[in-house]
């Protein structure tokens, strides 16, 4: 089904409804499972976000790559069997709104809170993610209060980037933050980061944008109302563990995240919003 003249509504083979961009801007692709964009190539470039080729894109399975939407928790939660990162991953999303003109596509989805499970998430709230598409993708999540205190929570746009060659690539731009690193530090970050090791960093008072140099170019990574971000390569053993990922993927991925984790956790008063903002373009 046609939304716009570049914008339309389809289905994988497994039944997954994705909304489906072939622009002169860009080819991209968005479900609706997780809100999640899982394609997003400017046109006459190359991908700027990765999807696992063992992925199997089955209902109610968080998608191995793009930008899993990571809400209202980051992470492990501390009740054993909750589900990790959140429950916005892997729940269905509904299409609000689709506007097309020659400079950009706005897609935007909203998270039904109706069919939220309330032992998860008892709060009155309102949660929308909008993609801004153009020769460079803008993700815009936004968390409103709509109770009658206040809340805490907290989140991450967790993308996962390509990468021809994972150990001639490396971040700039973290120098100077602190992190923790397996539950432990906190450390200063000293110089670019490269990748030789399962990496599982969490930076806090991180500058707004990064740069990922790769074999194929220079992504650059920004972030808004957000001072803390996660880098993440599983490297050899935990990539064995991991669903829907092959053994030797880690070699072609990398994922860094924007956040709002540890002392940069969103607090909302009453009828307060909060946008979490990540920008992505070849630099
Ligand atoms: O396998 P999941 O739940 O998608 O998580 C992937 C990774 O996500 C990262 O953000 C975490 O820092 C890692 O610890 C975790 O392994």
């Amino acid at each position: 089904m046609k939304l716009s003249p570049s914008v339309s509504i389809e289905h994988t083979e497994t039944g997954l409804e994705f909304i489906n961009i072939e622009s002169d801007l860009c080819d991209a692709k968005i479900f609706l499972q997780g809100g999640q964009i899982t394609q997003f190539t400017p046109k006459g470039k190359q991908p700027l976000i990765w999807v696992s080729g063992n992925e199997t894109f089955s209902e109610g399975m968080s998608i191995r790559g793009g930008i899993p939407i990571c809400w209202p928790w980051f992470g492990t939660h501390a009740n054993a069997g909750w589900p990790a990162h959140g429950f916005a991953r892997t729940s269905l999303w509904q299409a609000d709104e689709v506007n097309e003109t020659e400079e950009c596509i706005t897609v935007s989805l909203k998270l039904p809170m109706k069919l939220v499970n309330t032992e998860y998430w008892p709060h009155q709230s309102a949660l929308k993610v909008e993609f801004v598409l153009s020769d460079s993708l803008e993700v815009r999540l936004t968390t409103t209060n709509l109770d009658d205190t206040a809340f805490s929570y907290t989140q991450a746009l967790h993308t996962y980037f390509p990468t021809s060659d994972i150990t001639n690539t490396h971040v700039d731009g973290l120098q100077g933050a602190q992190y923790i690193e397996f539950a432990e530090g906190p450390f200063t970050q000293q110089a670019v980061v490269g990748f030789e090791r399962e990496t599982d960093m969490v930076y806090t008072q991180a500058a707004p944008i990064q740069y990922i140099n790769t074999p194929e170019g220079v992504i650059k990574v920004g972030r808004a109302n957000s001072s803390s971000c996660v880098l993440w390569n599983p490297w050899i053993e935990k990539s064995k563990r991991l669903s829907n990922f092959a053994d030797d993927e880690y070699k072609t991925m990398l994922c860094l995240e924007a956040a709002n984790v540890l002392d940069d956790a969103v607090t909302l008063a009453p009828q307060q919003s909060h946008t979490l903002v990540t920008s992505i373009e070849w630099a």
